[in-house]
């Protein structure tokens, strides 16, 4: 062969294969984003590095951010930041939902999520014509289940700017924004009148509130008198030992890498909820058998995770994706393995359960 024969065929073949690695392989998720498309939220190229080292530099010790007015006050604005960091990654490499699910045998790890999504619109009654709250909604990927499965009306509130365009665009794109409305806002704080909702949930997210109290409150202001509350929350299990070093470095783990302000334990939750005055209707681990493990998904994910460090590194090499990327990346490397060690050793769930109703006028 030709030199410059030979010389087209590699120059073919190598761009076959960069186009394979980036485009095929760097699609992680089936409905994920693309890794090309790794951005890093609303924050510009040039601060993802300083951005991350603030996060860092913050979240490294978790429990000391709770304990204190000021640094509670700054959490929102660190969590903001954590979204803006890993909004894409979770999109490119988990989907739309950003929480867990047990796990269904012989079903796809969208179906279990879309399971344990439609739990909670069954568990609140929703039907056609009602106005749901999703407090932390993420991208949105149970707002749009939950409505469609239960044909109500969502609006879902998010810290996050950059979430909030995420949510619209997806909405829009699944024919639901007639039905689905995203907010951008503090659910320590929300911009909702009394009373203005049927029902309201939280997939996983009031762990990042410093005090359950204050978005209990705030869910509570808003529903409806006789109104719904579920929330999946993350807490340490009865099974977690304070002086036991490894589950302390577990935990401690997972809120470093999860912009957690201190993880609460399961039996503070049912109180808190009758502090701000809800009754308890019900609560439950839903990671207790017969539920299948939630964290083997996290488990399977490992050469995934290889390939995708790769691919993060390669594109940050190539500039295509902002330097601090493989940082962040490693990060959630690290949450992963916090994430998993909790779930096996059952001193964490993300899945305490609680139903919970405002008493309707009457009963006062
Ligand atoms: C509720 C929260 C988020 C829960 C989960 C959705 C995420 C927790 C840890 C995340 C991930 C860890 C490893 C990443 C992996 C290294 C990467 O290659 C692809 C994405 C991950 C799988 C990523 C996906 C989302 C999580 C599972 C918290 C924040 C309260
Ligand atoms: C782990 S994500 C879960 C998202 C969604 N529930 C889901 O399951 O896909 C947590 C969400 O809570 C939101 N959040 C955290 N603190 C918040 C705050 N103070 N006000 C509003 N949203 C907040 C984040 O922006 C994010 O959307």
């Amino acid at each position: 062969m030709e030199a410059a024969t030979m010389a087209w065929t590699a120059a073919v073949v190598g761009a076959g294969l960069v186009y394979w690695f980036v485009w095929v392989m760097g699609a992680a998720e089936v409905k994920g984003k693309r890794a090309v498309d790794l951005k890093m939220g609303s924050i510009t190229n040039d601060k993802v590095q300083d951005k991350y080292t603030q996060y860092w530099s913050f979240f490294r010790r978790p429990k000391e951010t709770a304990t204190t007015a000021a640094s509670a006050e700054k959490v929102p604005a660190f969590v903001d930041t954590f979204y803006n960091l890993v909004t894409d990654i979770y999109e490119w490499g988990w989907g739309q939902s950003f929480h867990f699910s047990p796990s269904l045998p012989g079903h796809s790890h969208r179906d279990a999520t879309r399971v344990h999504e439609e739990r909670v619109a069954d568990l609140l009654g929703a039907k056609p014509g009602h106005r749901l709250l999703d407090v932390g909604c993420g991208v949105g990927g149970p707002m749009r289940a939950i409505a469609a499965h239960s044909g109500s009306d969502v609006v879902g509130i998010t810290i996050n700017e950059y979430q909030v365009n995420r949510a619209r665009a997806h909405n829009r794109k699944a024919g639901l924004d007639a039905r689905c409305e995203v907010v951008c806002g503090n659910f320590l704080s929300m911009p909702f009148p009394d009373a203005s909702f049927d029902g309201a949930y939280s997939i996983e997210a009031t762990c990042h509130a410093p005090r359950l109290q204050d978005v209990y409150g705030e869910v509570f202001r808003v529903l409806k008198p006789g109104g719904l509350y579920v929330s999946y929350e993350w807490v340490t299990t009865s099974l977690y030992r304070g002086e036991d070093p490894e589950h302390v470095e577990c935990i401690n783990g997972i809120e470093r890498g999860d912009a957690l302000p201190g993880l609460r334990r399961q039996d503070e939750i049912a109180s808190i909820a009758k502090e701000v005055g809800f009754e308890v209707v019900k609560e439950q681990d839903l990671a207790l058998p017969p539920a299948l493990p939630w964290w083997t998904r996290l488990k399977m994910g490992r050469i995934a995770y290889w390939r995708n460090s790769l691919v993060v590194r390669v594109l940050t090499l190539l500039r295509i994706a902002p330097k601090g990327v493989s940082e962040v990346h490693e990060m959630l490397y690290e949450t992963a393995q916090h994430l998993t060690k909790g779930g096996e050793t059952g001193i964490f769930t993300p899945m305490h359960m609680v139903l919970l109703r405002k008493p309707s006028e009457e009963a006062k």
